[in-house]
């Protein structure tokens, strides 16, 4: 393994290269889906990052009693993949992300990147390890006193790079995250957007093949989130890093995740495609997040009116979610005619996620319908309903 000078350990910007290029082999997987995204199908570096039934116990302290962060965690992340981690605050999100820059140890279970478990190094070849990845934070965590230029130079002068190279890499750092003009701005003369800009040209210096983004869109405004989750899906596509990200924005894991895993209270509940994760929720918090809930963003007249038995002559609310290429009103158009009854159209919304269509409607219908053949003519469209209640 080689091993490049660089940051010191506990540097908040460590975000350094560590030549990660170990042979990698198959091990069981983590609990998901039957699926193997394309991306990863010819890989051989399928656990680039794995947690192996990994809990996390912070022991009680004075009237604090333990808590369990997270329990029996297993997942594997491959070389070149956007993973997202989602959950609610205090679901061990951060826990997780600590645990795999070896800022946290586990209780029991193995933390390993590239196969090799963080828990059996010397500190000193776990620091080379944590110097192997970058990280970006949420609150950017840039040198106030140093320009952009000084402040993603900083790991490169600290790795000992000659200053003729260290120019040539910040100037191209710079290009790629499009501030080229702000090269000699200080982080107070930046917008926020500007401030992760140059945060991730950092992380990227030494050229890390993983990087950890903690919540790094969470304070910014949606059109500047846009922005950078976009500079790092182009630095996921064209560099090859591979990048795990913690939030709790639904947006995030759309825009730019591969796959999805949900954590509920220390638990990872579900793993996904990200399509697969919209489409086709399976745990009660994912299908929550994922807007299927009902009642989730239907208008509040709807609402005051819905009631959970029929009313004579009255019309049946249900929530329909067409997946696919078949994801537009014309399989709406193709259920009106077989059911043979006017269907009025209360909300509907196509989204695109991973390049494919994902339609949500909300329909109503006379309640006289059996449910039954509702069922089969949904079914047979292979359009997927929820009965969210009645109306008058
Ligand atoms: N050092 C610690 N000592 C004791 N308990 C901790 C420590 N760090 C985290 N916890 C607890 O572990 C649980 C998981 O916390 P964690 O910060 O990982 O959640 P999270 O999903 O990142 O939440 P948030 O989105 O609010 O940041 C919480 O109950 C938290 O209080």
């Amino acid at each position: 393994m080689t091993v490049q000078s660089g940051l010191v350990a506990t540097d908040p910007t460590a975000a350094i290269l560590w030549d990660v290029s170990l042979p990698i082999e198959r091990t069981a997987e983590a609990p998901q889906r039957a699926y193997r995204p394309a991306y990863q199908a010819h890989s051989p570096q399928r656990d680039l990052v794995a947690l192996r039934n990994v809990t996390k116990i912070f022991p009680a302290r004075g009237q604090a009693p333990e808590v369990v962060a997270l329990k029996g965690v297993s997942l594997s992340v491959g070389a070149g993949e956007i993973y997202g981690i989602i959950g609610r605050s205090g679901a061990g999100k951060s826990t997780l992300i600590r645990l795999l820059n070896g800022l946290e140890t586990p209780t029991t279970g193995r933390v390993e990147i590239a196969r090799v478990e963080l828990g059996g190094l010397t500190p000193g070849e776990l620091r080379h390890q944590r110097r192997s990845i970058g990280m970006i934070f949420q609150h950017f965590n840039l040198l106030s006193s140093r320009t952009a230029f000084g402040n993603i130079a900083l790991p490169l002068e600290l790795a000992g790079t000659p200053a003729v190279e260290t120019e040539r890499r910040v100037g191209e750092l710079l290009d790629l995250v499009g501030l080229a003009d702000k090269r000699d701005a200080y982080p107070a003369e930046l917008s926020g957007g500007q401030k992760q800009r140059v945060a991730i040209a950092r992380a990227l210096a030494t050229n890390p093949r993983i990087l950890l983004s903690d919540e790094s869109t969470s304070s910014l405004d949606p059109e500047t989130a846009r922005s950078i989750l976009a500079l790092l899906a182009k630095i996921n596509r064209e560099l090859g890093v591979t990048i795990i990200l913690i939030t709790h924005q639904m947006a995030v894991i759309k825009q730019i995740c591969h796959r999805v895993g949900l954590l509920e209270a220390g638990h990872l509940i579900e793993q996904a495609e990200t399509y697969d994760f919209f489409a086709d929720p399976q745990s009660d918090l994912a299908r929550t997040l994922a807007g299927h809930d009902a009642g989730h963003a239907l208008p509040a007249d709807l609402l005051e009116r819905l009631t959970s038995t029929p009313l004579p002559g009255g019309q049946k609310v249900l929530r329909l979610t067409i997946a696919g290429e078949a994801a537009n009103v014309v399989a709406l158009s193709q259920f009106n005619r077989e059911i043979g009854v006017d269907v009025a159209i209360l909300q509907g919304q196509v989204e695109t996620i991973a390049g494919k269509p994902l339609g949500h409607f909300v329909i109503s219908l006379s309640s006289d319908i059996p449910q039954t053949r509702l069922d089969e003519t949904l079914g047979r469209l292979g359009i997927k309903s929820e009965v969210l209640g009645h109306v008058a």
